[in-house]
């Protein structure tokens, strides 16, 4: 299955929720417009139409700064086939001659007086300018021809449009804190996609565009793969509370790291719970891949210590270490953390290279303190969110992106051992959003 379409399917409850409260809001006060054309689906961020590649394991995109090639966009959905309809009675008003092919981009709006805008432009964000985001300047259906029909535009058909106003633009904040998303970046959110547009009648689909665009601008800067370093190994210090996911996601991660060539090697460093390094050698060999144990109750850095010489000595590239996530006694794991920290520099003065929060997107807007904590207790360096799938918390991660800007190396969509998947902000924001593209 693409990509896109499975993470969509997985963040169903996310986008549903943000799905039937637009449907709310604009049904609350709008008004069908009979007859006004619907414009196909388009995305500002798609352009040619490619086939999917297949998603490449998180570590194909180093090494870092160079990006991974964006995935290639989804194509289109082709239009859909409407039953033949008798023609319409057009609407009365100036005729255009029916042969004159229409634009496929609406020419650029111009506000009609009195509508608010910004005098100039203010520094910062900017209106992200959407194509077909004019639905109220479109040609008159009746004027649309075969051309016309070939440039996508859909048979007529009544679409429910509400003014953007303060009373909905409140709304719609109250929808996007309800998502998770938090208040800051809610109002951040929600007042970038009005500027310049309030007055404008936007239905359901414009608006998830809209709100798409500007939360995919929000998570862009901090959409960066785990970067990889010629220092071997290199050491990733994995933390987070228990049961974030952070076995998971070393197991997760091991398996694609060893699929791209790598020799990795994974230290149990939660040394208190024989569980927890039970179930950590279980994924090692999962994902074929040694771990390092040591009797219940040891100290973990000295696990980590012949962790790291062993590593050296196998001339590993990789070693991944799990730590404890008790947070009841903060002052006890932080000391853990600083020991563990201490011994491996005596073998490498600068790592840990990585030091990856692994955060549960469950836990909503919990995930915010413990970033708060985790980067007082150790140098947190960027972030895997887990458990993305079926929750409808996943707006969480758009409010982490936006107060603390930490790199989001990687999200878990499931249990299975390749449910690990790069960060992508625009497939991110369009299942957030609900927003329909091609599967
Ligand atoms: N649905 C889903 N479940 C996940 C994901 N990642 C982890 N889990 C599940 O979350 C639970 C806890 O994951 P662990 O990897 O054990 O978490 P941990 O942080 O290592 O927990 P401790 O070992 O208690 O410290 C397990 O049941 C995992 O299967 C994910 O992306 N999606």
């Amino acid at each position: 299955m693409a990509f896109f379409s499975k993470l969509k399917d997985r963040l169903f409850k996310s986008s549903s929720k943000l799905d039937e409260g637009l449907e709310a809001i604009v049904e609350d006060g709008g008004a069908v417009e009979p007859g006004e054309p619907e414009r196909e689906p388009e995305h500002p961020q798609e352009p040619e139409p490619q086939p999917e590649p297949e998603p490449q394991p998180v570590p194909r995109r180093e090494p870092e700064p160079e990006r991974e090639p964006e995935p290639a966009p989804v194509p289109e959905p082709e239009p859909e086939r409407e039953p033949e309809q008798p023609p319409e009675v057009p609407e009365p008003g100036p005729q255009q001659p029916p042969e004159q092919p229409q634009p496929t981009d609406p020419e650029p709006v111009t506000p009609p007086p009195g509508r608010p805008q910004p005098s100039d432009p203010a520094p910062g964000p900017q209106p992200v300018e959407i194509p077909g985001d004019a639905p109220d300047e479109l040609p008159p259906q009746e004027s649309r021809g075969m051309l016309g029909r070939l440039f996508g535009r859909r048979e007529a058909k009544p679409v429910m449009r509400r003014t953007l106003d303060d009373d909905m633009l409140e709304s719609l904040e109250e929808l996007l804190i309800a998502a998770d998303m938090g208040v800051d970046t809610a109002l951040r959110v929600t007042s970038n996609m009005a500027e310049g547009r309030l007055g404008r009648k936007l239905s359901v689909e414009e608006i998830k565009r809209l709100l798409a665009a500007e939360i995919a601008r929000v998570l862009e800067p901090v959409a960066r793969p785990l970067p990889l370093y010629p220092k071997r190994p290199q050491v990733v210090l994995v933390v987070g509370v228990n049961g974030s996911g952070k076995t998971t996601t070393i197991g997760k991660l091991a398996s694609q790291f060893r699929a791209a060539g790598k020799k990795v090697v994974i230290a149990a460093g939660d040394t208190f719970r024989a569980a927890a390094v039970e179930q950590l050698q279980v994924w090692g060999e999962r994902a074929g891949v040694p771990v390092l144990t040591a009797p219940e109750g040891s100290d973990p850095a000295s696990l980590a210590f012949d962790a790291m010489t062993k590593a050296q000595a196998e001339g590993a590239d990789l070693l991944l270490i799990d730590t404890a996530g008790r947070l009841q006694n903060r002052q006890d794991l932080m000391e853990e953390l600083a020991k563990i920290v201490r011994v491996i520099r005596k073998k490498d003065p600068e790592a840990p290279h990585n030091t990856l929060l692994v955060l549960d997107a469950t836990t909503g807007q919990n995930a915010l303190t413990q970033v708060e904590v985790f980067r007082k207790i150790a140098d947190v360096s960027g972030l895997v969110m887990t458990k993305l799938d079926g929750t409808a918390k996943g707006g969480v991660l758009v409010a982490l992106a936006d107060r603390f800007g930490l790199p989001i190396h990687a999200i878990g969509v499931g249990e299975q051992i390749d449910d690990l998947a790069p960060f992508d902000p625009e497939e991110f924001a369009a299942a957030l959003t609900g927003l329909e593209r091609a599967a």
